[in-house]
């Protein structure tokens, strides 16, 4: 197969170009240029693409002796991921740009590029199982990606490779090392790329300005505190609130209302939901007949819970959650999973939340 490997400059597509080369496709590296301002990403920074990232990923494309492009799709990125995400908190939602990222960028003006280039697939180090078509979580539980990929529909999974979903990130570093590859011991990039320094309240705050408004108590129906600006908050929140209240009860939040700028809170059972309901569904394979029993994971870093799928009746999904969660924010996806202890959990599909009651 002719493929591209998306090179970061990161140790997990390092390897997994290596492996595309070693399993004897006919592989070009690709470089992202995603950032607007990546001169000024301080080196050594682990943003997203930096001028230091694009060195180290070509220093991996020279070892493989394979050719090496810069593809610069910053202007897409700053319009369907950067945007999308101040838009998203504009509106009281909190959205995932790294899935956002998959679906409009990686495998959809890279993939395209790289079709039309005569390619046949992206590959990238992401962590997460395909085969025969089908989405399942990596091996690695604790660097599994597929929920930031859940969003990708079958044509789009047909044009990705993801070499690195057999395997722990342990054993990842160790193929680096002993290919010589100094990305080998390079720390694992955290947070949102284009936030090199993870202050996303400060990013936001320099996007939307001050944006004053008051916190109030579900409980008592009190004003308790004011914020300065309702994006800096997130249903589940917990820390951070800035408020006093009459009880020692923590308190979070239950909902961001943005025209009145209104960041409710409450206790940890008013936080509970037991129901959610979605937009649109895309679906990973063939769409699954409503109504079905699945699990869903409600955000990136969550675990999954048993539950039944049925049409809400407006194209949407109504999530029955086995067990109340809290935290369920509006803009983050609910992906599916179908559970398989033997083969890996199988990704069916997502939608984003719209509701959690
Ligand atoms: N700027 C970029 N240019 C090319 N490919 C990229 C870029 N950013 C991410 N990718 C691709 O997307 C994959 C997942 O991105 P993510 O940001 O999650 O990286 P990661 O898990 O830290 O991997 P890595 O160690 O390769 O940076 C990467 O392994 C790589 O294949």
């Amino acid at each position: 197969m002719r493929v591209i490997a998306a090179m970061s400059g990161g140790v997990d597509s390092a390897v997994a170009a290596a492996l595309a080369v070693e399993a004897g496709h006919d592989v070009t590296g690709v470089h992202l240029a995603l950032s607007p301002d990546r001169q000024q990403l301080r080196s050594g920074s682990r943003g997203c693409c930096s001028v230091e990232d694009a060195h180290d990923a070509r220093r991996v494309a020279d070892a493989l002796g394979i050719p090496f492009y810069v593809w610069d799709l910053a202007e897409r990125f700053r319009e369907d991921v950067v945007e999308d995400f101040v838009a998203e908190y504009a509106a009281g939602r909190t959205p995932n740009p790294c899935l956002r990222c998959n679906e409009k960028i990686k495998f959809s003006a890279v993939l395209d590029r790289a079709q039309a280039l005569g390619f046949d697939a992206v590959v990238t180090g992401h962590h997460a199982r395909l085969a025969g078509g089908e989405l399942r979580r990596s091996v690695d539980a604790a660097k599994d990606q597929s929920y930031v990929l859940g969003v990708l529909t079958p044509e789009q999974l047909a044009g990705a490779a993801f070499p690195l979903g057999e395997m722990t990130k342990e054993r990842v570093r160790e193929l680096a090392a002993e290919r010589g590859y100094a990305v080998a011991a390079k720390p694992d990039s955290h947070d949102i790329c284009f936030i090199p320094d993870g202050d996303t309240r400060g990013f936001l705050a320099r996007r939307l300005g001050e944006q004053p408004g008051p916190v109030v108590d579900a409980l008592t129906g009190e004003t308790v505190g004011t914020h300065g600006g309702a994006y800096g908050f997130t249903v589940g929140q917990r820390r951070g609130l800035g408020i006093t209240t009459g009880d020692q009860r923590p308190r979070y939040v239950l909902g961001i209302e943005p025209v009145s700028r209104t960041v409710t809170v409450g206790t940890a059972e008013q936080a509970e939901v037991g129901e959610v309901r979605t937009a649109l569904p895309t679906w990973a394979g063939p769409a699954p007949e409503l109504p079905f029993t699945a699990e869903v994971q409600l955000r990136a870093h969550g675990a999954a819970v048993p539950c039944t799928v049925s049409a809400a009746g407006d194209g949407g999904l109504r999530i029955e959650l086995g067990s109340p969660q809290r935290g369920v924010a509006p803009g983050q996806s609910a992906v599916l999973y179908a559970p398989d202890p033997v083969r890996g959990d199988r990704v069916l599909g997502q939608a984003a939340v719209d509701l959690a009651a």
